[in-house]
């Protein structure tokens, strides 16, 4: 039988970090090139694999996790027992046990307790790997003796090993845990016939919404369940659907299945339970720009950030409605500029091309030097200028957070944008073509990104790109990551010789 393999996209959280924590609010996330990768095929009978689960992650020492699958009489449906049997580190792997336990569960339910037994009868050897943006790259770098920049980074062999054990591995915040789930989620409910793989073969469409829904509504909960909490699941939305202005569904959809583990999961997790209230709207980059993040070799506690910044929301309520409010207006609008600029592109691509041309010679401060200027390129100008100005001022209103409070003291010590973060930023942002940038998500030490000019032809002077590279190679311990927009769907089913790296690694022993 041939390898099932699904792959979905890391995340970047433009604007909307906290505030996409209520369902008032939406966050504008766009889903990276850079993936997590599942593949799953069927084990060596000959061994006595039947019912056996092998995981391995290949760019980690010892993480490899062996389970034994069994069923259960549940007293309200047949439920799947994982038990774990060996491991390579000697530790578990909840994320990756409770995803089996629960995507099997849902199977048992949906094709019926022999067509899983058979699926498993020669057992299941699965290989889970991310590219390598999700981890720093840096001493990789070092060690082969290149400089800090994109063309270095592609020549770092595919899903490169990190040499260090899981948890010792400085991540970049793509979302490594919620692309894990979700394309592990989902190569099993294809492998398993759940959802047919050509759910997952092209663009997202109304026949095969259903299956995205199931898998999205699957690997919420799964991710939820590990975490121990309910965050408000961009991060899997945007492994699920690709890049989406997102609003979160109401947390109580899942509770009964975080607080009774032996409650049938089909009747809350399928598609036409309403009561997944999630909204999520298509959204991408204009075109012709890059989205370009920064590896700092840092990361930051995102779930200590979380709490400060939600026990101040609570004490300061008034305070924090009007921030959030205000932040609202700003985000909603920096997301309604970008589209603007795609609507121009399509209305006339080539005065279009000639607006980005001409700004990423120029830095933000001259773009309305040229008096000579006439409509619609004045109006295109001015929607380029509008982001610009919208991500100077963003980041500046969430750092408000970090003052609003000093007189309570409770979040005297949350650095949403460390001023580090915001000297790199400043500096980034005002080299020529540079449109704008932002500390994404929670804020803190994770990657920053930039919105790139990166128009197709050949410029007369240096590239936009090239100038951050310059910029960024004179400091010590940043470095660029590969990772663009996907230009891809979400969750997508993938050939496994069509994956640079991959048949090799499932291949070998
Ligand atoms: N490559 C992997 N292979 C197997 N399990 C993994 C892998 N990456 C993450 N996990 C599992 O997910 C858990 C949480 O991972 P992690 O802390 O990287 O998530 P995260 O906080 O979402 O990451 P990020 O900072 O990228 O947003 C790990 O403890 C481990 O159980
Ligand atoms: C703070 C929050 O809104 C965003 C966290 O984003 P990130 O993991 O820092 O990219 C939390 C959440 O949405 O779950």
């Amino acid at each position: 039988m041939a390898s099932t393999v699904v792959s979905s996209p890391g995340k970047v959280l433009l604007a909307g970090g906290y505030l996409v924590l209520d369902p008032q609010y939406s966050g504008v996330v766009v889903a990276t090139s850079s993936r997590f990768y599942t593949a799953i095929r069927p084990g060596n009978a000959a061994e006595g694999g039947s019912n056996t689960i092998r995981v391995r992650s290949a760019q980690f020492v010892d993480a490899t996790w062996v389970y034994r699958f069994k069923v259960h009489d549940g007293p309200n449906a047949p439920q799947a027992g994982v038990a774990q049997v060996a491991s390579s580190s000697g530790s578990g792997n909840k994320f990756v046990q409770l995803a089996l336990e629960k995507t099997l569960s849902l199977a048992l339910e949906i094709t019926g307790v022999q067509a899983v037994i058979s699926a498993l009868a020669s057992g299941l050897e699965i290989m889970i790997v991310g590219d390598n943006d999700f981890y720093s790259q840096q001493e990789q770098l070092q060690k082969m003796g290149l400089p800090p920049d994109l063309a270095s980074l592609a020549r770092i062999p595919p899903f490169a090993p990190t040499g260090v054990m899981l948890p010792d591995v400085s991540k970049t915040g793509l979302g490594s845990s919620a692309a894990l789930i979700t394309s592990l989620v989902t190569a099993l409910l294809v492998h398993f016939t759940v959802v047919p793989p050509s759910a997952f073969a092209g663009p997202v469409s109304q026949s095969s919404r259903q299956a995205r829904e199931l898998a999205h509504n699957l690997a919420q909960f799964v991710h939820c369940f590990a975490q121990g909490k309910v965050g408000s699941g961009f991060d899997v939305a945007s492994a699920v659907f690709g890049s989406q202005i997102y609003k979160r569904f109401s947390p109580e959809v899942i509770q009964p299945l975080m607080e009774d583990a032996t409650l049938p999961l089909a009747p809350i997790l399928r598609p036409e339970n309403v009561a997944w209230n999630y909204r999520v709207e298509p959204f991408c980059l204009p075109p012709h720009t890059r989205l370009l993040l920064a590896d700092i070799h840092a990361g930051s506690n995102t779930p200590l950030l979380v709490s400060q910044v939600l026990r101040w929301r609570k004490e300061k309520a008034a305070e924090a409605h009007a921030l959030w409010t205000a932040l609202d207006q700003l985000n909603m609008s920096l997301a309604a500029t970008l589209r603007r600029l795609t609507e121009f592109y399509s209305a006339d691509s080539q005065e279009y091309l000639k607006t980005l041309k001409y700004i990423s010679s120029l830095q933000s401060v001259q773009w309305f030097a040229n008096t000579m200027m006439e409509q619609p390129q004045i109006s295109c100008l001015e929607a380029f200028y509008e982001a610009h100005l919208l991500t100077e001022v963003i980041p500046r209103f969430s750092m408000s957070l970090k003052h609003a409070q000093h007189p309570m003291g409770t979040l005297s010590g949350v650095e949403i944008e460390p001023e580090q973060q915001t000297r790199l930023l400043d500096e980034s942002v005002s080299l020529a073509g540079i449109i704008g940038g932002g500390v994404p998500g929670a804020g803190g030490f994770d990657a920053i990104w930039l919105l790139v000019c990166d128009p197709p032809e050949d410029l007369p002077d240096m590239r936009p790109l090239s100038r951050i590279e310059r910029l960024w190679s004179s400091k010590a311990g940043v470095t660029p990551l590969l990772a663009e927009e996907s230009d891809r769907p979400g969750l997508c089913i993938e050939s496994l010789a069509e994956v640079p790296g991959l048949k090799e690694l499932v291949n070998a022993v």
